[in-house]
């Protein structure tokens, strides 16, 4: 493909975007429809088809500015004027002489672009809102939770914008068939691919940069899998040890439950609940490829009871269903599909499950509440409302239990980075750990 006709490409699979689909999505079903595409050609597409969803919010923000249309067409021109600098390259990319090319500008275009080209991307006049890419509803609930773990206001708006970066790949040794890091580091290396171990999981690789894993034998044998240092961090946390009865409630495709069995040597239950069937499904193959077998899956409706569960567990893990704020730097589109409705819905889905692992926990257990998610209102605010009612619970010292799980395994106490706020819940941040972003608290259920 020409470097127009790549860029006609992008403006197509824009337009082809049903309203409400994720980006990532909609660029691969573009992708399948352009199976003549190299891998060149799949790379430049991809490259300015993400530039434009980083920027949309200023794209736009420009475009209005100027009164210009906001559409996937004028969007890829901005990008391609206030990112890549082509203005002056324009006409050889958008021409009537080049198949596939996308048509050439028309008057009303040409002026757009040159006004485009007196601006700068980041613009002081911007809505901080705009500025950082960030739903304007949900600032200030995200100021109050990294400023809990942040002093200056400078650093807490640069972890905002930090979900702008892109987020590394991280790869986690499965310890059943891989005891040491340092040997998946080893065998990457001997087919090319540079990696370097992860500063706070002691289970984790991250590759130099982004590859395809999921062909590797490694990967096949199951003596790796791709989970972000963060996950990994929170999954070490719950402390799951050999013959233990774990419940990790939103089990998903099986991340947290892949930990907790290998820690436990596969010995004892992890009872795998989710309101997703399919999720828990796709998690069945993991689990085999792992070489584990102590996971018990167990599908459920949104309003399931525990009445069969009741104080059951040592642990009860809630990997809570939340905005995934944490995680924008992946799905940095997934930011404008958010609204006070959803959050509200998944607010009270958090309560309610927080409420069946109260019910699930025995005396001497531990509830461990996760969230992906930056704000405030899913995580400190949640479990503060929590406690308030619940005197048979108290906060664990999460502190000790870092040294005594990821210490113990790294060698180290809790390092510096790893910050807790004053309640002794734990952030991971993108821009100061380069995790998603994490939300950790640990509850102590008494003995009675
Ligand atoms: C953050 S994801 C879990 C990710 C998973 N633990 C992992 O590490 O791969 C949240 C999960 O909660 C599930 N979920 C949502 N509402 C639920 C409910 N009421 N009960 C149980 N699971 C629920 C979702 O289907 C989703 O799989």
């Amino acid at each position: 493909m020409t470097p127009a006709a790549r860029i006609a490409a992008v403006i197509e699979i824009l337009q082809d975007m049903p309203d409400g689909q994720l980006a990532g999505q909609g660029l691969r079903a573009g992708m399948q429809r352009r199976r003549y595409a190299g891998s060149g050609d799949r790379a430049a597409i991809s490259t300015l088809f993400w530039q434009v969803q980083r920027a949309r919010a200023r794209i736009d923000w420009h475009l209005d500015a100027i009164a210009a249309d906001i559409s996937p067409r004028n969007q890829v021109i901005a990008a391609l004027v206030m990112i890549d600098q082509q203005h002056e390259n324009l006409a050889h990319l958008f021409t009537d002489t080049i198949t596939h090319a996308p048509p050439a500008l028309n008057d009303n275009e040409q002026a757009m672009a040159a006004n485009l080209a007196e601006r700068t991307l980041d613009d002081a006049k911007m809505p901080v809102d705009v500025a950082l890419e960030w739903p304007e509803f949900l600032l200030e609930d995200a100021r109050t939770a990294i400023s809990r773990v942040i002093d200056d206001k400078q650093s807490v708006e640069a972890e905002l914008a930090a979900l702008l970066d892109e987020a590394p790949t991280d790869l986690r040794i499965n310890p059943i068939k891989l005891d040491d890091r340092r040997l998946l580091r080893d065998r990457l290396a001997g087919r090319g691919i540079k990696c370097y171990a992860t500063s706070l999981s002691p289970w984790g690789v991250r590759l130099a940069k982004r590859t395809r894993t999921d062909e590797l034998q490694e990967w096949k044998k199951g003596q790796f899998d791709i989970q972000d240092e963060g996950s990994q961090i929170a999954a070490l946390l719950c402390d799951a040890r050999p013959g233990m009865q774990v419940a990790d409630v939103c089990a998903g495709a099986g991340g947290k439950s892949l930990v907790m069995a290998a820690r436990m040597q596969n010995k004892g239950r992890v009872l795998a609940i989710d309101s997703s069937a399919e999720r828990l499904e796709r998690s069945g193959e993991r689990l085999r490829r792992a070489g584990i077998h102590n996971v018990e899956r167990k599908a459920v409706d949104d309003k399931w009871g525990t009445r069969k569960w009741r104080a059951k567990f040592d642990r009860v893990v809630i990997d809570a269903p939340c905005s995934g704020s944490g995680t924008w730097r992946r799905q940095v589109d997934a930011r404008w599909r958010l609204t006070p409705d959803i959050l509200a819905r998944y607010q009270a889905t958090q309560q309610g499950l927080l409420e069946k692992a109260r019910a699930m926990v025995l005396p001497g257990g531990r509830i461990i509440y996760i969230t992906c998610s930056l704000l405030a209102s899913e995580c400190e605010a949640q479990i503060a409302a929590f406690m308030a009612d619940a005197p048979e619970l108290e906060m664990a010292d999460i502190g000790d239990i870092w040294d005594d799980t990821i210490g113990r395994l790294n060698g180290g106490a809790c390092p510096q980075t790893a910050t807790l706020n004053a309640s002794g819940m734990l952030r991971l941040l993108p821009r100061r750990d380069n995790t998603d972003g994490f939300f950790i608290a640990i509850i102590q259920a008494r003995l009675r």
